[in-house]
């Protein structure tokens, strides 16, 4: 599009004459459950033939619902004890336990037995699966619209559904309204659905008492409560943790004929953190094996990756009284808490390490120093592919307070000058780095830890309507997390070729992406508002795609072979990111042609100089002018390509 270019044709001439002047050729320079996740998702009841609008409440939410019950069955899990059924302070919409499914469309297995009962200890399988074993009863024929209700309990015969009709309830003697207290919010009959579905869940909360396995890629999910906002608008929490790893999107559907119905996508992780879950319960199961492992050497990165106001930053920065953020309670203060008590500890006395901590921010591909002042810093790579970024300060600490206090200037420096409608924060990557360093004379390199507080997933692809800086924002995130995961995916490989080449984030922890000595543990953050299901969903699939390659992961990748594959996936529908990525090209060529011109300034001030020497400065001059010619004629062929790749988007 014409307006997008910012090519002037001065500019053009301008270069061309130099290059004349200069005597010089021109030179034209020259991207479960459902697809992937599939075995879990509970695909919509075939279509049915009731009229729309005839007795649709009732008749709708059956069959959704005797699907639902019969896929969950076989996890189903013996477990200790249900506590986040209960009711919340914080999500008073939580159902309480002794509640009971009483929809007429509610079909409860009674084997599925509620953690407050007693119960033989058992693994939980995977879910996937039990999804996939139980397929092909999970959607038995359903009854014509008319005699739905009746007639479901006597066609239940096959083995999963037998199951089903011993437990349910005789539908007349519910009561049609207010059964959860709340008869008028808005997506009431969904929010019943998935209470009643909620009922059918074995609960086993993740303790402080559980095993931490040692991962070389962890990937984990964390839901937290719904905010007062989203409670007074009577949001309802679509995500379910039964725990041990799983979680549970439930979706809310409508069908051609506008039936209501739940998709129940599950996802299954290393570990699931629910909305009860403490900051320190989540450092112990992701962060805190990774300071173990920086003292042994390694490269330890912890992301937090989800949309915008999903935790991230609560998660690594700390939780919020009012305004104020406890800095001293988020996994940035925790690690730094234990690095301190690992570098006390006499197993590690000898190595004679200091501590140094950096903190910067990435924002459209950039990196900026929050302990200066929000300094821009370039990155480079050496003949070896060591990256650097030159000038990043890296303060000497002696203790964790003083981790703290930095963390606190680094985050008042990242937020100073946005008002929340403009945070840029959200757009960018916050990376917190702890460097353990040798007392020697190079303050060689022993271990380090990147704490990555990444930028809100959210942005959409929607180019047409957004404004140019927000597009190259969007196509600048988009870049970023997909580089991020498939270097992680790379890692998961033990490949050759880490991409970290694709995105300044990848770039900047290109050592954390190589080798046996590489640790990486991802913890998605989720809301748990029907309002951000699809966000939710992105997150989760992306978690998902990270975790799925893991390395060693036999078991998953068998039953992967397993599993059908399901061509409507959205996991497996490519994405056309050809306009961001035009875009991004775009913003990456436009700083080189600043840059050059930044330096015919210089070259102009040295002109200016009384002793200046023209024999002598010509080379520089025909050097100078090569260059720029090269930036502004890859910037116009740039251009022309986004040009394209609008019109054909
Ligand atoms: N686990 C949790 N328990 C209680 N409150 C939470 C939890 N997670 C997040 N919150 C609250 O939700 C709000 C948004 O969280 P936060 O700012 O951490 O989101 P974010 O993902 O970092 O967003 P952004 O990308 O915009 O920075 C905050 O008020 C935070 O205190």
């Amino acid at each position: 599009m014409s307006e997008l270019c910012h090519l002037n044709p001065e500019l053009l001439d301008h270069v061309n004459a130099a290059t004349k002047a200069a005597e010089m050729p021109t030179a034209v320079p020259n991207k479960k459950y459902e697809g992937r996740l599939r075995s879990s998702r509970i695909p919509a009841p075939p279509s049915s033939s009731a009229p729309a609008g005839e007795n649709d409440e009732e008749s709708v939410a059956l069959r959704p619902q005797a699907r639902q019950t019969c896929f969950f069955q076989p996890q189903a899990p013996v477990l200790p004890s249900v506590s986040t059924l209960g009711t919340s302070p914080e999500n008073p919409e939580t159902i309480c336990p002794e509640m009971n499914p009483s929809s007429a469309s509610f079909v409860a297995p009674t084997h599925l037995r509620r953690g407050n009962e007693a119960k033989p200890s058992q693994p939980m399988p995977l879910l996937r699966e039990a999804v996939k074993e139980n397929e092909p009863e999970r959607m038995p024929p359903l009854p014509s619209a008319k005699s739905r209700r009746k007639s479901v309990a006597p066609q239940e015969s096959n083995r999963s559904n037998k199951r089903v009709s011993s437990v349910m309830k005789p539908f007349d003697t519910q009561p049609k309204k207010g059964k959860f207290g709340e008869s008028s919010r808005p997506n009431q009959k969904f929010y019943e659905m998935i209470q009643d579905f909620r009922e059918t869940l074995e609960i086993t909360p993740l303790t402080t008492t559980d095993l931490i396995e040692p991962y070389k890629i962890c990937v984990c999910v964390r839901k937290r409560p719904l905010n007062k906002q989203e409670i007074n608008k009577k949001e309802i929490d679509v995500v379910s943790v039964p725990g041990r790893g799983a979680l549970l999107v439930h979706e809310p559907k409508h069908k051609v004929d506008l039936t209501k119905y739940l998709e129940n996508q599950v996802f299954h992780f290393d570990y699931s953190f629910d909305e009860n879950a403490t900051n320190e319960l989540v450092y112990k199961f992701t962060a805190k094996p990774l300071v173990q492992s920086v003292f042994q050497g390694c490269m330890a990165t912890c992301f937090a990756y989800g949309q915008t106001g999903s935790g991230k930053t609560h998660t690594m920065g700390g939780d919020f009284t009012g305004r104020q953020q406890n800095s001293a309670k988020g996994i940035y203060a925790l690690a730094a808490q234990d690095v301190f008590t690992h570098l006390n500890h006499r197993k590690y006395a000898n190595l004679d390490l200091c501590i140094y901590v950096s903190f910067f921010e990435i924002y459209n591909g950039k990196v900026y120093d929050l302990l200066n002042k929000k300094a821009k810093l370039r990155v480079l790579e050496d003949d070896r592919q060591q990256v650097q970024v030159v000038g990043l300060e890296e303060v000497c600490v002696s203790s964790a307070d003083d981790v703290i206090k930095i963390i606190q200037i680094g985050s008042a420096c990242r937020t100073s000058g946005q008002t929340s409608a403009n945070a840029n924060s959200s757009r960018s990557h916050a990376v917190l780095q702890i460097v353990l360093r040798r007392s020697d004379r190079a303050a060689t390199l022993h271990g380090k830890f990147s704490l990555v507080d990444l930028a809100g997933n959210e942005r959409g692809t929607d180019v047409s309507s957004n404004d140019r800086s927000t597009l190259v924002e969007t196509a600048e995130i988009n870049r970023s997390l997909l580089a991020l995961k498939e270097c992680i995916r790379s890692l998961g490989r033990n490949s050759d070729h880490i991409p970290f080449r694709m995105s300044t984030l990848t770039k900047v922890l290109r050592d954390s992406f190589i080798g046996e000595k590489s640790r990486t543990c991802m913890i998605a953050m989720v809301s748990p508002g029907m309002a951000s299901c699809e966000y939710t969903m992105n997150t989760l699939r992306y978690a998902d795609r990270v975790k799925e390659l893991k390395a060693g992961s036999k078991a998953i990748e068998a039953q992967k072979e397993k599993e059908p594959i399901n061509s409507s996936s959205e996991e497996d529908t490519p994405v056309d990111t050809s306009v961001l990525d035009a875009i991004s090209q775009v913003a990456e060529l436009e700083e080189n042609v600043y840059a050059e011109l930044k330096r015919a300034t210089e070259l102009v001030k040295e002109m200016d100089n009384i002793s200046y020497s023209v024999e002598d400065g010509l080379p520089d001059l025909v050097d100078h002018s090569r260059k720029l010619l090269d930036s502004v004629l890859a910037l116009q062929s740039a251009v022309e390509k986004e040009r394209m790749a609008r019109l054909n988007h």
